[in-house]
């Protein structure tokens, strides 16, 4: 738009014509003639430090033009017809804060105690639906724990956890169907867990063995199932916004009842692709979500070397995006948040951009310490006060539908079925070294072909250095 602006007012006579145009007169002379039978009395503005007379000597005709805008800027009844809807005047210099005085709330049902807030509005979950809920976060949380541990005993290349963003995976999945079409980071593999990929699905990827269905070419973590509707991890931040949008484009297309849904961080939202992504989801009214999940950390990169606006809620509204900040550690407004959206996203064809706050109680990676830039007191903090399952246990617990049995149960019986998971992935072989030249091409180019004689002939010379379970 600023662009726009600069461009239209750039020559003199084009601003004359849109004013004219736009209080729907004809001629020059006859502005004047409105203008004076309008504004007899009005006295001029004078001097340097008057903006709009300095903006005036800069026309074709000073004396009418200054005037006219004068008079446009002093009266608060007459509105500007422009690109985009009606923009009143002001005659006072008054520039958009940077920041509200407030804050843009968050939206939560449970307090930290896991107690349902009085008079909170959410959309009430059947008992199945609550208890599934619960069981996917500890789940995805036995997981985390037991494949980040074989990370750290030599088995794994490569592990990142979700631990304390449990409530954003499974209850945002819980709120979507199974036609939403995914477009996730790393840290959501419980979209997946809820959509039904079996922890061998997930320890098959990690350990990129034959039943990996991206055959080993990934690193672990990166998971993508072409029956769930879950798009393949790419490691590259914020790329797969710009093809959610796309993806959510085409169910418009096809007036499909589904949407697109993108996860990413708060460090995704300084990636270029973020705001394109934003834009053209507007512009174009496809039905998205845009998930952020703002942990507070990219790395080692706190949130206030990544934006200074109030969070990433306050940028959808920039883009002309219908947007809510929730509490990401509460399951059931992150739930009643989702699914809302979804609603609106699919009956009204528009996206919507969900700010979830919350914080990632683990390392980064296994490339990682995250000691070494932040407290040990802050992740307990946020591990004890504000844990996503203790708050969502206590209500179910609550509703009678929870015990201390069920969870032993449960924990024991995933632990197991996990470990089970991790032994015979780690047994299968590997596939085949030939994949990593294939499925892109139809006839593999010349520079590809050279590539695999010389990775074969390293071989050769150095079988020492290959891993004997990979076949050749
Ligand atoms: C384009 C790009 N730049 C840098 C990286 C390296 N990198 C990997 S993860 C990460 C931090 C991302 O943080 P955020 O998006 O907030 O997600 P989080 O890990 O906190 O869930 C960075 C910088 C990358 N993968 N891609
Ligand atoms: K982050």
């Amino acid at each position: 738009m600023a662009l726009h602006l600069r461009s239209s007012f750039s020559s003199k006579s084009t601003l004359l014509n849109i004013l004219r145009h736009n209080l729907g007169f004809g001629s020059r002379s006859h502005v004047t003639r409105h203008i004076r039978q309008i504004l007899p009395h009005d006295p001029p503005l004078r001097g340097s430090q008057n903006p709009i007379s300095r903006l005036c000597n800069t026309m074709a005709e000073p004396e009418t033009l200054s005037s006219f805008v004068q008079h446009e800027y002093a009266n608060n009844h007459q509105v500007m017809d422009f690109p985009g809807g009606k923009v009143a005047f002001t005659p006072e210099i008054q520039f958009i804060s940077e920041s509200d005085k407030e804050r843009v709330p968050c939206y939560r049902v449970l307090d930290d105690n896991g107690q349902l807030i009085t008079n909170s509005q959410f959309v009430q979950v059947s008992e199945e639906v609550a208890v599934k809920i619960y069981s996917d976060m500890v789940t995805l949380q036995i997981m985390d724990n037991i494949f980040y541990e074989a990370q750290r005993q030599g088995r794994l290349s490569f592990y990142a956890t979700a631990i304390g963003e449990e409530a954003i995976n499974i209850a945002s999945a819980a709120a979507l169907t199974p036609q939403d079409v995914i477009f996730p980071q790393y840290r959501e593999p419980g979209v997946l867990l809820w959509r039904g990929f079996t922890l061998q699905e997930f320890a098959n990827q990690c350990f990129g063995n034959k039943s990996d269905y991206g055959k080993g070419r990934q690193m672990p973590v990166h998971y993508g199932s072409n029956k769930l509707n879950y798009f393949t991890v790419s490691a590259t931040i914020a790329t797969q916004l710009p093809n959610a949008v796309g993806a959510a484009y085409s169910l418009k297309m096809d007036k499909k009842d589904a949407c697109a849904v993108t996860y990413f961080g708060d460090g995704g939202t300084s990636e270029g692709d973020f705001h394109a992504a934003l834009n053209i989801a507007a512009v174009m009214e496809a039905p998205v979500l845009f998930i952020c999940r703002n942990n507070g950390w990219a790395i080692s990169t706190p949130t206030s070397d990544q934006f200074r606006s109030d969070g990433v809620v306050v940028k959808g509204r920039a883009y002309g995006i219908r947007s809510i900040r929730v509490d990401g550690n509460d399951a059931l407004a992150m739930y009643s948040a989702v699914h809302t959206a979804r609603e609106m996203a699919i009956r009204e064809q528009r996206p919507i951009l969900i700010e979830a706050l919350t914080y990632r109680v683990g390392h980064h990676s296994t490339s990682d310490d995250s000691t070494r830039y932040r407290s040990a007191g802050e992740i307990e903090w946020w591990n004890k006060a504000r844990n996503p399952l203790s708050r969502f246990r206590t209500w179910i617990e609550s509703n009678g539908w929870w015990s201390d049995k069920t969870e032993s149960d449960l924990r024991s019986r995933i632990k197991k079925e996990m470990l089970e998971a991790l032994r015979v992935a780690e047994k299968t072989e590997k596939p085949n070294l030939q994949n990593m030249f294939s499925d892109v091409y139809d006839v593999p180019p010349s520079n590809l072909r050279e590539q695999e004689l010389l990775v074969r002939q390293t071989i050769n010379s150095h079988p020492q250095d290959y891993p004997s379970d990979v076949p050749l």
